[in-house]
């Protein structure tokens, strides 16, 4: 058997598409949607996924800043960048491009982002909404792979759905989301101890580690969703994901290749959280009879 491919470029360009009659409407009420990106340093992969970002708000019609700033920043003068951009109207999300250097504290930059203007999905006060299924931003990574599965109509509901990594980022969110849509969740990270005992068992695998061939066709189930989230370059300086790809392939129902599956699906995810910002905004607008 070979697995299809999820296409999660092609799916993205659609939402995009999708996207361009929302920011119309939007501005035919009067309110551009904005979005800042805020790029602390030089690191050439941040500098990158940024571009990626600014290029896709030009596409759809967001207004987009990039706030740069250098490497020595101190942490007070990224929160006081971030305290003015809370307080601007015409920004209505606001993203700050992680990892930070050293003498910045991730958990107090996130905490400062208004939670409203939170795109990333990154705020506690949002974790916390999706934990108790309230309206929030859902962090773009996890958003964009429940996103993938609806589009090729793979239903969650009642599934085996096995997480690896644990992170704030993606793999914690990714597990809440899942269990939100009614899946039965396992998390896995690195203390899991066989890791294939619980890989073999999803019929939906997500793979967010950061390792490459830390997937191998014996460790999924035949015809599982495979979702592969890992960005590595491989020893010919290619970008591969976590799953040993040409194998799991012939074995999988479904998989995503990289690049060209997740991590367009963030992206697009991030100008979802953007109009849902500004569209608030406007509702808001509404309800108070202006
Ligand atoms: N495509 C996209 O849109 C995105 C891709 N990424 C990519 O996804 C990957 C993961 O990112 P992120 O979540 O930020 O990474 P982190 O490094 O924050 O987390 C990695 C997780 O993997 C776990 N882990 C490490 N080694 C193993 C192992 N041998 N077996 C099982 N679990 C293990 C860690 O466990 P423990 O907690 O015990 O340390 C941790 O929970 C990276 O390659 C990153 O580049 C990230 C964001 C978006
Ligand atoms: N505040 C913040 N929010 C993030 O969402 C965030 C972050 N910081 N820091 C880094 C990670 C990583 N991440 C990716 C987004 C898109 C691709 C992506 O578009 N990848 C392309 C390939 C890109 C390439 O060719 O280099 C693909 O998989 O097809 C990858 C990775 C978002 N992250």
């Amino acid at each position: 058997m070979t697995a299809k491919l999820i296409d999660g470029k092609a799916i993205a360009a659609a939402k995009r598409l999708n996207m361009k009659t929302r920011v119309s409407q939007l501005r035919s009420e009067g309110l551009l949607p904005g979005l800042a990106v805020v790029l602390v340093g030089e690191n050439p992969a941040s500098k990158s996924y940024v571009k990626g970002k600014i290029r896709d708000c030009e596409e759809v019609g967001i207004h987009s800043e990039l706030i740069r700033l250098p490497e020595s920043v101190s942490e007070k003068e990224l929160l006081d960048k971030i305290s003015l951009l809370n307080q601007r109207d015409e920004i209505h999300g606001i993203l700050v491009q992680l990892p930070l250097p050293k003498q910045i504290s991730e958990e107090k930059v996130i905490q400062a982002i208004s939670p409203e203007k939170d795109v990333d999905g990154f705020h506690p006060v949002n974790l916390g909404r999706m934990m108790t299924n309230q309206d929030c931003f859902v962090p773009c990574t996890p958003a964009g792979i429940m996103e993938m599965l609806k589009a090729i109509n793979v239903s969650v509901t009642g599934k085996h759905a096995v997480i690896v990594g644990r992170s704030h980022i993606v793999g914690k969110p990714a597990s809440q989301l899942f269990l939100n849509h009614s899946a039965t969740v396992t998390i896995c990270h690195s203390k899991t101890n066989p890791l294939s005992n619980y890989t073999k068992q999803a019929d939906i695998l997500v793979v967010a580690v950061g390792h490459s061939d830390l997937i191998h066709a014996e460790d999924i189930k035949p015809g599982a969703v495979v979702i592969d989230v890992g960005m590595n370059r491989n020893s010919e300086g290619k970008l591969v994901g976590d799953v040993a790809f040409d194998e799991v392939c012939q074995k999988a129902g479904f998989i995503t290749p990289v690049p060209g599956g997740v991590g367009p699906m963030t992206r697009v995810m991030l100008l979802e959280n953007t109009l849902k910002a500004a569209e608030k905004i406007v509702k808001e607008r509404a309800c108070d009879g202006e």
